[in-house]
Protein backbone atom coordinates (compact mmCIF):
# COMPACT_ATOMS: atom_id res chain seq x y z
CA UNK A 1 0.00 0.00 0.00
CA UNK A 2 1.11 3.36 -1.20
CA UNK A 3 1.64 6.49 0.80
CA UNK A 4 -0.74 8.24 -1.59
CA UNK A 5 -3.34 5.60 -0.95
CA UNK A 6 -3.02 5.96 2.65
CA UNK A 7 -3.60 9.88 2.40
CA UNK A 8 -6.34 9.39 0.39
CA UNK A 9 -7.99 6.57 2.20
CA UNK A 10 -7.67 8.86 5.03
CA UNK A 11 -9.34 11.63 3.92
CA UNK A 12 -12.19 9.46 2.53
CA UNK A 13 -12.78 8.19 5.83
CA UNK A 14 -12.72 11.88 6.77
CA UNK A 15 -15.55 12.23 4.47
CA UNK A 16 -17.94 9.00 5.80
CA UNK A 17 -17.20 10.53 9.54
CA UNK A 18 -18.45 13.90 8.83
CA UNK A 19 -21.62 12.23 6.27
CA UNK A 20 -22.55 9.97 9.03
CA UNK A 21 -22.45 12.03 11.68
CA UNK A 22 -24.57 14.68 9.71
CA UNK A 23 -27.37 11.88 8.64
CA UNK A 24 -27.33 11.38 12.79
CA UNK A 25 -28.83 14.42 13.89
CA UNK A 26 -31.28 15.05 11.68
CA UNK A 27 -33.54 11.97 12.47
CA UNK A 28 -32.68 12.57 15.92
CA UNK A 29 -34.24 16.18 15.60
CA UNK A 30 -37.17 15.01 14.08
CA UNK A 31 -37.44 12.04 16.83
CA UNK A 32 -37.21 14.77 19.59
CA UNK A 33 -39.05 17.88 18.47
CA UNK A 34 -41.37 15.76 15.88
CA UNK A 35 -44.96 17.50 16.10
CA UNK A 36 -47.04 14.19 16.10
CA UNK A 37 -44.68 12.95 18.99
CA UNK A 38 -45.46 12.23 22.70
CA UNK A 39 -43.70 15.66 23.87
CA UNK A 40 -46.77 17.55 22.29
CA UNK A 41 -49.45 15.90 24.32
CA UNK A 42 -48.37 18.70 26.92
CA UNK A 43 -50.05 21.10 24.62
CA UNK A 44 -53.66 19.17 24.55
CA UNK A 45 -53.43 18.97 28.06
CA UNK A 46 -53.25 22.71 28.65
CA UNK A 47 -55.69 23.23 26.16
CA UNK A 48 -58.11 20.60 27.54
CA UNK A 49 -57.10 22.59 31.12
CA UNK A 50 -58.16 25.82 29.86
CA UNK A 51 -61.75 24.37 28.38
CA UNK A 52 -62.51 22.97 31.66
CA UNK A 53 -61.39 26.31 34.16
CA UNK A 54 -63.60 28.04 31.21
CA UNK A 55 -66.26 25.97 31.97
CA UNK A 56 -65.56 26.16 35.46
CA UNK A 57 -66.29 30.24 35.18
CA UNK A 58 -69.19 29.84 33.71
CA UNK A 59 -70.95 27.66 36.05
CA UNK A 60 -69.58 29.92 38.65
CA UNK A 61 -71.12 33.22 37.26
CA UNK A 62 -74.25 34.48 38.86
CA UNK A 63 -77.14 33.57 36.30
CA UNK A 64 -76.44 30.96 33.50
CA UNK A 65 -78.28 31.89 30.06
CA UNK A 66 -79.26 29.68 27.03
CA UNK A 67 -76.15 31.32 25.41
CA UNK A 68 -74.11 30.42 28.31
CA UNK A 69 -75.47 27.21 28.68
CA UNK A 70 -74.40 26.32 25.36
CA UNK A 71 -71.04 27.79 25.64
CA UNK A 72 -70.40 25.52 28.59
CA UNK A 73 -71.17 22.24 26.91
CA UNK A 74 -68.83 23.24 24.09
CA UNK A 75 -66.38 23.84 26.45
CA UNK A 76 -67.08 20.62 28.16
CA UNK A 77 -67.05 18.72 24.80
CA UNK A 78 -63.73 20.13 23.51
CA UNK A 79 -61.94 19.76 26.84
CA UNK A 80 -63.52 16.38 26.90
CA UNK A 81 -62.36 15.49 22.83
CA UNK A 82 -58.78 16.70 24.02
CA UNK A 83 -57.94 14.58 26.50
CA UNK A 84 -59.44 11.15 24.92
CA UNK A 85 -56.34 10.12 23.39
CA UNK A 86 -54.11 7.36 23.84
CA UNK A 87 -51.14 9.05 24.81
CA UNK A 88 -53.22 10.19 28.07
CA UNK A 89 -55.41 7.00 28.98
CA UNK A 90 -52.04 4.57 28.81
CA UNK A 91 -49.90 6.60 30.74
CA UNK A 92 -52.30 8.23 33.42
CA UNK A 93 -54.54 6.57 35.09
CA UNK A 94 -56.66 9.78 36.29
CA UNK A 95 -57.49 10.81 32.03
CA UNK A 96 -59.96 7.75 32.34
CA UNK A 97 -61.35 8.77 35.40
CA UNK A 98 -61.46 12.26 34.44
CA UNK A 99 -63.51 11.04 31.21
CA UNK A 100 -65.89 9.28 33.01
CA UNK A 101 -66.22 12.44 35.57
CA UNK A 102 -67.47 14.55 32.44
CA UNK A 103 -69.30 12.09 31.01
CA UNK A 104 -71.33 11.74 33.64
CA UNK A 105 -71.82 15.53 34.59
CA UNK A 106 -72.60 16.02 30.89
CA UNK A 107 -75.71 14.17 30.98
CA UNK A 108 -76.55 15.89 34.33
CA UNK A 109 -76.18 18.74 32.99
CA UNK A 110 -78.62 18.00 30.07
CA UNK A 111 -80.96 16.57 32.58
CA UNK A 112 -80.93 20.09 34.47
CA UNK A 113 -79.75 17.42 36.91
CA UNK A 114 -77.11 19.41 38.93
CA UNK A 115 -76.14 22.63 40.47
CA UNK A 116 -73.52 24.83 39.06
CA UNK A 117 -71.35 25.24 42.06
CA UNK A 118 -71.46 21.24 42.44
CA UNK A 119 -70.51 20.97 39.26
CA UNK A 120 -67.88 23.57 39.26
CA UNK A 121 -66.13 21.69 42.08
CA UNK A 122 -66.57 17.87 40.78
CA UNK A 123 -64.43 19.86 37.70
CA UNK A 124 -61.15 20.11 40.13
CA UNK A 125 -60.71 16.14 39.74
CA UNK A 126 -60.07 16.25 36.08
CA UNK A 127 -58.40 19.79 36.01
CA UNK A 128 -55.52 18.50 39.06
CA UNK A 129 -55.52 15.13 36.52
CA UNK A 130 -54.38 17.65 33.64
CA UNK A 131 -52.42 19.59 35.80
CA UNK A 132 -50.12 16.66 36.35
CA UNK A 133 -50.10 15.28 32.95
CA UNK A 134 -48.92 18.90 31.18
CA UNK A 135 -46.31 19.15 34.29
CA UNK A 136 -45.11 15.51 33.43
CA UNK A 137 -44.91 15.76 29.92
CA UNK A 138 -42.99 19.10 30.80
CA UNK A 139 -40.59 17.16 32.64
CA UNK A 140 -40.57 14.26 29.53
CA UNK A 141 -39.51 17.02 27.62
CA UNK A 142 -37.01 18.90 29.70
CA UNK A 143 -35.31 15.27 29.51
CA UNK A 144 -35.82 14.63 26.34
CA UNK A 145 -34.03 17.76 25.44
CA UNK A 146 -31.48 17.31 27.93
CA UNK A 147 -30.49 14.04 26.75
CA UNK A 148 -30.61 15.84 22.92
CA UNK A 149 -28.09 17.98 23.77
CA UNK A 150 -25.70 15.23 26.03
CA UNK A 151 -25.98 13.73 22.47
CA UNK A 152 -25.32 16.54 20.72
CA UNK A 153 -22.51 17.18 22.14
CA UNK A 154 -20.99 13.68 22.66
CA UNK A 155 -21.10 13.23 18.62
CA UNK A 156 -20.00 16.79 18.14
CA UNK A 157 -16.50 15.63 20.29
CA UNK A 158 -16.26 12.32 18.26
CA UNK A 159 -16.43 14.28 15.10
CA UNK A 160 -14.28 17.22 16.04
CA UNK A 161 -11.56 14.60 17.34
CA UNK A 162 -12.11 11.85 14.87
CA UNK A 163 -11.84 14.39 11.79
CA UNK A 164 -8.86 15.64 13.61
CA UNK A 165 -6.95 12.80 13.98
CA UNK A 166 -7.95 11.34 10.38
CA UNK A 167 -7.26 15.03 9.12
CA UNK A 168 -3.46 14.81 11.08
CA UNK A 169 -2.65 11.08 9.35
CA UNK A 170 -4.03 11.89 6.01
CA UNK A 171 -1.82 15.68 6.39
CA UNK A 172 1.17 13.17 7.57
CA UNK A 173 1.08 10.03 4.55
CA UNK A 174 0.24 12.80 1.85
CA UNK A 175 3.72 14.46 3.17
CA UNK A 176 5.59 10.72 3.36
CA UNK A 177 3.73 10.65 -0.62
CA UNK A 178 5.10 13.81 -1.33
CA UNK A 179 8.87 12.97 0.45
CA UNK A 180 8.84 9.63 -1.65
CA UNK A 181 8.02 11.25 -5.19
CA UNK A 182 10.83 13.46 -4.57
CA UNK A 183 12.90 10.54 -3.42
CA UNK A 184 12.24 8.91 -6.79
CA UNK A 185 12.50 12.40 -8.57
CA UNK A 186 15.99 12.74 -7.45
CA UNK A 187 17.28 8.82 -7.74
CA UNK A 188 15.78 9.46 -11.65
CA UNK A 189 17.82 12.68 -11.98
CA UNK A 190 20.82 10.97 -10.79
CA UNK A 191 20.35 8.09 -12.37
CA UNK A 192 19.99 10.07 -15.66
CA UNK A 193 22.91 12.18 -15.03
CA UNK A 194 24.85 8.98 -14.34
CA UNK A 195 23.37 7.54 -17.88
CA UNK A 196 24.94 10.98 -19.73
CA UNK A 197 28.27 10.09 -17.87
CA UNK A 198 28.25 7.17 -18.86
CA UNK A 199 27.99 7.98 -22.95
CA UNK A 200 30.15 11.19 -22.49
CA UNK A 201 33.76 12.12 -22.80
CA UNK A 202 34.76 13.91 -19.83
CA UNK A 203 37.52 15.99 -21.57
CA UNK A 204 35.51 17.26 -24.91
CA UNK A 205 32.05 17.08 -23.70
CA UNK A 206 31.41 15.11 -26.87
CA UNK A 207 29.78 11.36 -26.60
CA UNK A 208 31.91 7.95 -26.11
CA UNK A 209 32.40 4.75 -27.86
CA UNK A 210 28.69 3.13 -25.91
CA UNK A 211 27.28 6.51 -27.16
CA UNK A 212 27.87 6.03 -30.56
CA UNK A 213 27.27 2.07 -30.20
CA UNK A 214 23.76 3.48 -28.84
CA UNK A 215 23.10 6.36 -31.78
CA UNK A 216 23.81 3.83 -34.22
CA UNK A 217 21.11 1.33 -32.50
CA UNK A 218 18.61 3.94 -32.05
CA UNK A 219 18.80 5.14 -35.61
CA UNK A 220 18.14 1.86 -37.32
CA UNK A 221 17.78 2.15 -41.32
CA UNK A 222 19.22 5.65 -41.74
CA UNK A 223 21.47 6.13 -43.79
CA UNK A 224 24.64 7.56 -42.32
CA UNK A 225 28.46 7.77 -42.70
CA UNK A 226 31.11 7.08 -40.50
CA UNK A 227 34.06 9.12 -40.53
CA UNK A 228 37.07 7.77 -38.45
CA UNK A 229 39.79 11.17 -37.70
CA UNK A 230 43.30 10.80 -36.12
CA UNK A 231 45.77 13.00 -35.09
CA UNK A 232 49.26 12.76 -37.11
CA UNK A 233 52.03 12.41 -34.56
CA UNK A 234 50.26 13.23 -31.44
CA UNK A 235 52.63 11.49 -29.30
CA UNK A 236 55.16 13.68 -30.23
CA UNK A 237 52.76 16.39 -29.84
CA UNK A 238 52.62 15.55 -25.94
CA UNK A 239 56.32 14.68 -25.88
CA UNK A 240 56.99 18.21 -27.44
CA UNK A 241 54.31 20.41 -25.60
CA UNK A 242 52.77 18.66 -22.73
CA UNK A 243 50.51 17.16 -21.97
CA UNK A 244 48.09 19.20 -20.71
CA UNK A 245 48.61 21.03 -24.23
CA UNK A 246 47.73 17.70 -26.07
CA UNK A 247 44.69 18.03 -23.85
CA UNK A 248 43.77 21.36 -25.38
CA UNK A 249 44.42 19.93 -28.71
CA UNK A 250 41.99 17.40 -28.48
CA UNK A 251 39.18 19.98 -27.19
CA UNK A 252 40.26 22.32 -30.31
CA UNK A 253 39.97 19.43 -32.57
CA UNK A 254 36.28 18.18 -30.95
CA UNK A 255 34.89 22.11 -31.67
CA UNK A 256 36.36 22.27 -35.14
CA UNK A 257 34.97 19.30 -36.22
CA UNK A 258 31.48 20.34 -34.55
CA UNK A 259 31.73 23.24 -36.59
CA UNK A 260 32.49 22.00 -39.84
CA UNK A 261 30.73 19.47 -40.04
CA UNK A 262 27.23 20.85 -38.69
CA UNK A 263 24.17 20.35 -36.13
CA UNK A 264 23.45 16.76 -38.14
CA UNK A 265 26.42 15.82 -37.20
CA UNK A 266 27.18 13.50 -33.89
CA UNK A 267 30.43 13.45 -32.79
CA UNK A 268 32.62 10.96 -30.70
CA UNK A 269 35.70 10.66 -28.78
CA UNK A 270 36.73 6.69 -29.22
CA UNK A 271 39.74 7.09 -27.55
CA UNK A 272 43.58 8.75 -27.19
CA UNK A 273 43.82 10.91 -30.02
CA UNK A 274 40.83 8.53 -32.49
CA UNK A 275 37.29 10.27 -33.24
CA UNK A 276 34.30 9.69 -34.86
CA UNK A 277 31.63 11.25 -36.32
CA UNK A 278 28.58 10.15 -37.39
CA UNK A 279 26.57 12.07 -40.38
CA UNK A 280 23.24 12.04 -42.30
CA UNK A 281 24.33 10.65 -45.79
CA UNK A 282 23.51 8.66 -49.05
CA UNK A 283 26.12 9.40 -51.40
CA UNK A 284 29.67 9.35 -51.67
CA UNK A 285 30.00 12.67 -53.21
CA UNK A 286 28.57 14.01 -50.06
CA UNK A 287 31.17 12.11 -47.90
CA UNK A 288 33.92 13.21 -49.85
CA UNK A 289 33.04 17.06 -49.45
CA UNK A 290 33.23 16.40 -45.52
CA UNK A 291 36.10 15.06 -45.62
CA UNK A 292 37.60 17.61 -47.72
CA UNK A 293 35.84 20.25 -45.48
CA UNK A 294 37.33 18.68 -42.75
CA UNK A 295 41.05 19.06 -44.13
CA UNK A 296 40.30 22.42 -45.16
CA UNK A 297 39.30 23.75 -42.26
CA UNK A 298 41.98 22.16 -40.29
CA UNK A 299 44.44 23.76 -42.58
CA UNK A 300 42.86 27.33 -42.20
CA UNK A 301 42.82 26.77 -38.27
CA UNK A 302 46.48 26.36 -38.13
CA UNK A 303 47.05 24.52 -35.02
CA UNK A 304 50.78 24.30 -34.84
CA UNK A 305 52.70 20.79 -34.24
CA UNK A 306 56.10 21.78 -33.64
CA UNK A 307 57.32 18.26 -33.20
CA UNK A 308 55.77 17.06 -37.01
CA UNK A 309 58.17 15.55 -38.49
CA UNK A 310 56.72 16.56 -42.04
CA UNK A 311 54.92 19.30 -41.45
CA UNK A 312 54.41 22.64 -38.36
CA UNK A 313 50.88 22.24 -38.51
CA UNK A 314 48.65 19.59 -37.27
CA UNK A 315 47.19 17.21 -39.91
CA UNK A 316 44.72 14.05 -39.64
CA UNK A 317 43.88 11.20 -40.83
CA UNK A 318 41.26 10.37 -42.01
CA UNK A 319 38.61 7.12 -43.09
CA UNK A 320 35.23 7.18 -43.75
CA UNK A 321 32.18 4.46 -44.81
CA UNK A 322 28.91 4.49 -45.71
CA UNK A 323 26.54 2.34 -44.20
CA UNK A 324 23.30 1.52 -43.27
CA UNK A 325 22.17 1.60 -39.73
CA UNK A 326 21.43 -1.07 -37.68
CA UNK A 327 22.49 -3.18 -34.40
CA UNK A 328 24.75 -5.35 -35.96
CA UNK A 329 26.16 -2.96 -39.15
CA UNK A 330 28.38 -0.44 -37.07
CA UNK A 331 31.43 -3.09 -36.67
CA UNK A 332 31.81 -4.14 -40.00
CA UNK A 333 31.39 -0.27 -40.81
CA UNK A 334 34.53 0.59 -38.35
CA UNK A 335 36.12 -2.17 -39.26
CA UNK A 336 35.66 -0.88 -43.08
CA UNK A 337 36.76 3.27 -41.80
CA UNK A 338 39.51 1.61 -39.73
CA UNK A 339 41.57 0.05 -42.18
CA UNK A 340 40.92 2.76 -44.49
CA UNK A 341 42.33 5.35 -41.84
CA UNK A 342 45.15 2.61 -41.39
CA UNK A 343 46.02 2.79 -45.15
CA UNK A 344 46.27 6.83 -45.11
CA UNK A 345 48.85 6.31 -42.23
CA UNK A 346 50.90 4.25 -44.23
CA UNK A 347 50.81 6.16 -46.91
CA UNK A 348 52.31 9.15 -45.16
CA UNK A 349 49.40 10.23 -43.18
CA UNK A 350 47.71 13.96 -43.73
CA UNK A 351 44.81 12.44 -45.92
CA UNK A 352 41.70 11.14 -46.21
CA UNK A 353 40.09 7.73 -47.96
CA UNK A 354 36.64 6.38 -48.32
CA UNK A 355 35.73 2.67 -48.76
CA UNK A 356 32.72 0.99 -48.84
CA UNK A 357 31.51 -1.32 -46.03
CA UNK A 358 32.00 -5.14 -46.41
N1 LIG B 1 47.11 14.70 -23.99
C1 LIG B 1 46.55 13.51 -24.08
N2 LIG B 1 47.16 12.51 -24.68
C2 LIG B 1 46.56 11.32 -24.79
C3 LIG B 1 45.30 11.07 -24.25
N3 LIG B 1 44.95 9.79 -24.51
C4 LIG B 1 45.95 9.25 -25.18
N4 LIG B 1 46.94 10.17 -25.36
C5 LIG B 1 48.21 10.02 -26.04
O1 LIG B 1 47.97 9.94 -27.43
C6 LIG B 1 49.09 9.31 -27.98
C7 LIG B 1 48.70 8.42 -29.14
O2 LIG B 1 49.84 7.90 -29.70
P1 LIG B 1 49.80 6.92 -30.94
O3 LIG B 1 48.71 5.95 -30.79
O4 LIG B 1 51.19 6.40 -31.09
O5 LIG B 1 49.48 7.83 -32.14
P2 LIG B 1 50.26 8.96 -32.84
O6 LIG B 1 51.43 9.42 -31.98
O7 LIG B 1 49.33 10.03 -33.20
O8 LIG B 1 50.84 8.27 -34.09
P3 LIG B 1 50.07 8.07 -35.47
O9 LIG B 1 48.65 7.92 -35.11
O10 LIG B 1 50.67 6.82 -36.04
O11 LIG B 1 50.36 9.28 -36.24
C8 LIG B 1 49.83 8.56 -26.85
O12 LIG B 1 51.07 9.19 -26.59
C9 LIG B 1 48.90 8.73 -25.66
O13 LIG B 1 49.59 8.92 -24.45
C10 LIG B 1 44.68 12.16 -23.59
O14 LIG B 1 43.56 12.06 -23.08
N5 LIG B 1 45.31 13.35 -23.53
Amino acid sequence: MTWLSLSLMSFMALMVVIVYEARWVYPEIQAYFSQTGSLTGQQLATRSREYLQRAQRYLLSESLFEDEQQALRLNLDLAYGLIDIDVYRQKYTCTNTSLQTLTLLTQRLDENNVAPFDAAAELLGPIECLTRIEMNQLDLRGMAINEFSQNTRRHNQVVTYSSLVIFVLGLLFWRMHERQLRRTEHATEQMLIWMQQAMCDPLTGIGNRSALHQDIVNNEGESLALILVDIDFFKQYNDFLGHPEGDQLLRRLARLLKHVLGKDAKLYRLGGDEFAAVVPCNDDALLVSYCDQVTSALQEADFKHPAHPDNERVTLSIGAVRFTAGEFTLSTAYEAADKALYRVKSAGRDDWQITAAA
